[in-house]
C-alpha cells in the first residue's frame, strides 16, 4: 500500500521581541536551549508531527519580534494555517502585544476567527518571583478569542511540544466545532511528534 504523504501545515510564531519565539522553536525541533539572544530576521523550520493517524509536515515560521508599529507582513499570513502568539509571563507589555497582533491578523486576513495557540513562555522566571501575568489572565483572554492556551518554558523544556500538538488540533478541528480546550486536549492524546 502506498504511504500517504504528510500534509503541509504552515504555522507562524509571532509575539513581541525577546519573548522566546526562536528558543521555543529550537527547543521543539532540536531539543536545545541557549541563554544567548540573537534577534531573528526570519527563519523556517520543518518537523513531522503525527496527529490522529495522519502525518503533518509542520512548516514553522520564526518571525522578527513585533511591536505596535510593525506592519504585519503578508508573508506571515498568506497560506498560514495557524498562529502561535507568544508572550513572556514576566512582561505585561508582551502579553498586551498578543492582542494587538491578533487584531492585525484578523484585519489582514478578513477573518473573524483564525486558529491561535496563546503561549505564556518563561514560566521558570515565575519561580524567581518575576511573574507579571497570571495563568488565569492568559486563560481568560484565550477563551475570549476561542484560542487554546499553554504556559511554557523553553529553558526547562516544559510544555514545548504541547504548543504544536494544540496548534494542529486547533487547525484540524472539524468545521463549525466550537473551540473547546478540554475537547482539543483530549483529541491530542492521539498526537505524536516524530
Ligand atoms: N529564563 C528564560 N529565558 C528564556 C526562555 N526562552 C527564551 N529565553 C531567553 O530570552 C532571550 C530571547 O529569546 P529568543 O528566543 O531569541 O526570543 P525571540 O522572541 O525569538 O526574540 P526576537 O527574535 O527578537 O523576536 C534569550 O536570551 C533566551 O535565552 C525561557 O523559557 N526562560
Amino acid at each position: 500500500m502506498s504511504k500517504v504523504p504528510p500534509k503541509v501545515r504552515k504555522i507562524a510564531v509571532l509575539g513581541a521581541r525577546s519573548v522566546g519565539k526562536s528558543s521555543l522553536i529550537i527547543q521543539f525541533v532540536d531539543s536545545t536551549f541557549s541563554e544567548s539572544y540573537y534577534p531573528t530576521i526570519a527563519n523556517t523550520f520543518t518537523k513531522i508531527i503525527k496527529h490522529k493517524g495522519q502525518e503533518y509536515a509542520a512548516e514553522i515560521i520564526d518571525t522578527a519580534g513585533q511591536d505596535e508599529y510593525s506592519i504585519l507582513n503578508s508573508v506571515h499570513t498568506i497560506g498560514t494555517h495557524g498562529y502561535v502568539l507568544t508572550y513572556s509571563i514576566a512582561s505585561k507589555s508582551s502579553f498586551d502585544m498578543c492582542g494587538v497582533i491578533r487584531d492585525k491578523i484578523l484585519n489582514d486576513t478578513g477573518m473573524d476567527w483564525v486558529p491561535i495557540v496563546l503561549v505564556g513562555n518563561k514560566t521558570d522566571l515565575g519561580q524567581a518571583g518575576q511573574r507579571a501575568v497570571t495563568e488565569e489572565e492568559g486563560k481568560a483572554i484565550a477563551a475570549k478569542w476561542g484560542a487554546l492556551f499553554v504556559e511554557t518554558s523553553a529553558k526547562v523544556g516544559t510544555n514545548v511540544t504541547r504548543i504544536f500538538e494544540l496548534m494542529l488540533a486547533q487547525i484540524e478541528k472539524p468545521n463549525g466545532e466550537e473551540a473547546d480546550p478540554k475537547k482539543s486536549a483530549a483529541a491530542n492524546n492521539d498526537c505524536r511528534i516524530l
